[in-house]
C-alpha cells in the first residue's frame, strides 16, 4: 500500500486473474446467491433442495434445518464444504460459502440477513451449454418434486361466508393426516387397480392434457350405500397423489360469486370434494329457505331487495361453471370428487363426461375385499373359515358394507377365529334383515296402492248412483279377502316369523 496504490494493485490482480483463466484454467464458476438485492433468489432454494440428499450422503460437515411447514429435515452444506454432482457424465462441483455483511440497509419492507449465503458452481468449459440447457432445468424440476414430497399436506374447508370482510380468508385448514391408503382399502382388486392407474395417468398427464387442448383436471363420482368407503377412498386418492384436499361445504356458500371466489383460492395439486351432493344440491329449495330466514330476521326488508337477492344466489349453473367453466381452468392439476348415496337423484348435466369423468360404484363387501380387511384387522392371510365366509357372502341376499364388517373385526380383533364366527353370523343375519326389509317395503307399497284405490272408489262413490256403489264395495271386500288368503303377513312380527320359518 505504501509503494503501490490500492486501485492499481486491484486492477493488476483482476487482469492477472483473467489472463490466468483464459490461458490455463478450463473452469467456469457460477455463483448463486440467496438474495439478489432484497429479492429472494428461487434458484438458490431449488439448488439447496436438489443437493440436500447428495449432501446428506457425501458431505462431512452439514447444516440441518427443519422448516415449520416441511414434514422432514433438510441437510445443506456447511461453510466452505463442497460436493460433486454428476450429470450425464459431467462433473459439477458445488461449494458453499458465506460473507458477513457489515451493514444491511434495506429500503423495502423485506429485511436482508446480515450473512450472505452463496453457492458456487464450478464446471468445465466444454459443459457450459449442457449445464445451462439441461442441468439447471433438471435441478429446478427435481427441487419442485422434492418440495411437493416434503411439504405438509392440508385439509381445507370453506369458512362460512358472512360478507365482504370474509373474502380474505375463504378456506380454513388443518394438517391432512388420514391413514387410509389403497392397500388398506377393501375393494375389488380389478376396480382398485383401474382407479390407481387412472389417477397415476392423470398425475403424469400434463403433456397429454396440453396436447389435447383440455384443462388438466378430472372428475370422479363415488356412489353407493352408506359405509362402503366413499370418504375413505378420497383419503386414499389424496395420499396416493399427495394432493391437498378441499372439502367444499355447499350449504355455507351463499352465491355463485362466493363459489367463484372459493375456486380462485384453490391451489393446484388439489382434490376438491363435495360430499353427499344429492343432499346439498337442492339449490332452489335452499334458496327459498334462506330468503325466508333472512326476511324473518329483517322484517323491514321488502320487495325492493328482491333483485339484489336474485343476484346473490347459488344456482345449478354456478356449480356447473365451478366444475368446468373458464374459471376452473385457470389452475391446473385439480381433481373434483362428488359422493352420493343416490346417483339417480343427480342432474344428468352434473355427472356427464367432462364433469364427472369416472363413475365409481362402491357396493357391499365382496370376498376379495373382505380378505383385505382380514389382513389389516386380524393379520390373517388365510384361515380355515375363509371358505365358509366366501360361501355365505356369495349367497343371494347377503349384504354387509365394509363399515359393518370393520366394526365386527374391530370388536373381536383379539381372537381372529371368534371374529370370523361373529362375521359369518352377521352375514347370515343380514340376509334375514334384508328379506324383512323387502317384505315390509312391499307391504307399505301395497298399502299405498290400496289407499290410492280407496281414494278413487271414494271419488266414484260421489259420482255414481247408490245402487252401483253397494256392488263395488262388495267386490272390494272380496279383493281384500283374497289378499289375506294369499298369505301376506300383516304385522312385522309375522314377517319375521315367516322369514325365519318359511
Ligand atoms: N372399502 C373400505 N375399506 C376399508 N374400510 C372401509 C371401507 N368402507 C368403509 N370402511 C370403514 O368404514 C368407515 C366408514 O367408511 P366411509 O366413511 O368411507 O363410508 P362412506 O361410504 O363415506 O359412508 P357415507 O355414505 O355414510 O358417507 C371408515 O372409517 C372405514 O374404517
Ligand atoms: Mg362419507
Amino acid at each position: 500500500n505504501t509503494f503501490m496504490p490500492y486501485e492499481f494493485s486491484r486492477a493488476c490482480r483482476r487482469v492477472s486473474a483473467r489472463l490466468y483463466n483464459v490461458i490455463f484454467s478450463r473452469e467456469i464458476v457460477y455463483t448463486v446467491e440467496e438474495y439478489e438485492d432484497t429479492q429472494h433468489n428461487d434458484l438458490y432454494a431449488a439448488v439447496e433442495l436438489h443437493l440436500s440428499d447428495l449432501a446428506a450422503a457425501t458431505a462431512r460437515r452439514l447444516r440441518l434445518t427443519q422448516h415449520s411447514k416441511a414434514a422432514s429435515l433438510t441437510c445443506s452444506l456447511a461453510e466452505s464444504e463442497g460436493l460433486v454432482d454428476v450429470f450425464k457424465g459431467s462433473k459439477i462441483h458445488w461449494d458453499f460459502s458465506t460473507i458477513e455483511q457489515t451493514q444491511a440497509i434495506s429500503f423495502s419492507r423485506e429485511t436482508v440477513p446480515q450473512t450472505r449465503r452463496l453457492l458456487h458452481m464450478r464446471i468445465h468449459r466444454r459443459d457450459r451449454a449442457k449445464v445451462m440447457s439441461e442441468y439447471i432445468p433438471h435441478v429446478i424440476s427435481n427441487a419442485k418434486a422434492l418440495e411437493s414430497d416434503r411439504r405438509e399436506r392440508k385439509l381445507y374447508t370453506n369458512a362460512k361466508s358472512t360478507g365482504w370482510w370474509s373474502y380474505r380468508k375463504v378456506w380454513e385448514s388443518i394438517p391432512f393426516q388420514h391413514p387410509s391408503t389403497f392397500s388398506t382399502l377393501a375393494l375389488d382388486p380389478i376396480l382398485k387397480q383401474k382407479i390407481i392407474d387412472d389417477l397415476t395417468e392423470f398425475k403424469n398427464g400434463e403433456q397429454f392434457y396440453k396436447e389435447a387442448g383440455r384443462a388438466w383436471k378430472r372428475g370422479y363420482l363415488l356412489y353407493g350405500p352408506p359405509g362402503t368407503g366413499k370418504s375413505s377412498m378420497i383419503a386414499c386418492m389424496a395420499n396416493l397423489l399427495e394432493y391437498d384436499v378441499y372439502d367444499l361445504e355447499l350449504t355455507e356458500v351463499r352465491s355463485n360469486a362466493d363459489l367463484r371466489n372459493l375456486l380462485l383460492n384453490i391451489g393446484n395439486k388439489a382434490i376438491v370434494v363435495i360430499e353427499d351432493i344429492d343432499c346439498t344440491l337442492n339449490l332452489s329449495e335452499r334458496r327459498e329457505k334462506r330468503k325466508k330466514d333472512e326476511s324473518q330476521a329483517q322484517p323491514g326488508r321488502g320487495s325492493e331487495d328482491k333483485d339484489q337477492d336474485e343476484n346473490n344466489k347459488l344456482t345449478m349453473s354456478g356449480l356447473l361453471n365451478f366444475i368446468d367453466g373458464l374459471w376452473s381452468s385457470c389452475v391446473s392439476e385439480r381433481i373434483f370428487v362428488f359422493t352420493t348415496n343416490h346417483i339417480e337423484k343427480l342432474d344428468a348435466a352434473l355427472i356427464r363426461s367432462g364433469r364427472m369423468d369416472m363413475h365409481i360404484h362402491l357396493s357391499f363387501c365382496g370376498f376379495e375385499a373382505f380378505k383385505v380387511l382380514a389382513k389389516n384387522y386380524l393379520k390373517l392371510k388365510d384361515h380355515a373359515l375363509f371358505e365358509e365366509v366366501r360361501a355365505v357372502m356369495e349367497e343371494d341376499g347377503v349384504c354387509m358394507t365394509p363399515a359393518d364388517i370393520t366394526e365386527v373385526l374391530t370388536r373381536e380383533r383379539r381372537d381372529a377365529e371368534q371374529a370370523l364366527i361373529c362375521l359369518i353370523e352377521g352375514l347370515k343375519a343380514s340376509k334375514i334383515n334384508k328379506k324383512v326389509q323387502e317384505m315390509s317395503e312391499q307391504k307399505s307399497r301395497q298399502g299405498k296402492e290400496s289407499l290410492e284405490e280407496d281414494e278413487v272408489t271414494e271419488e266414484k262413490k260421489q259420482i255414481e248412483p247408490a245402487a252401483t256403489r253397494s256392488d263395488e264395495s262388495g267386490k272390494k271386500v272380496e279383493a281384500e279377502g283374497q289378499a289375506s288368503e294369499n298369505g301376506m303377513p300383516s304385522t312385522k312380527e309375522e314377517l319375521h316369523a315367516q322369514v325365519k320359518d318359511p
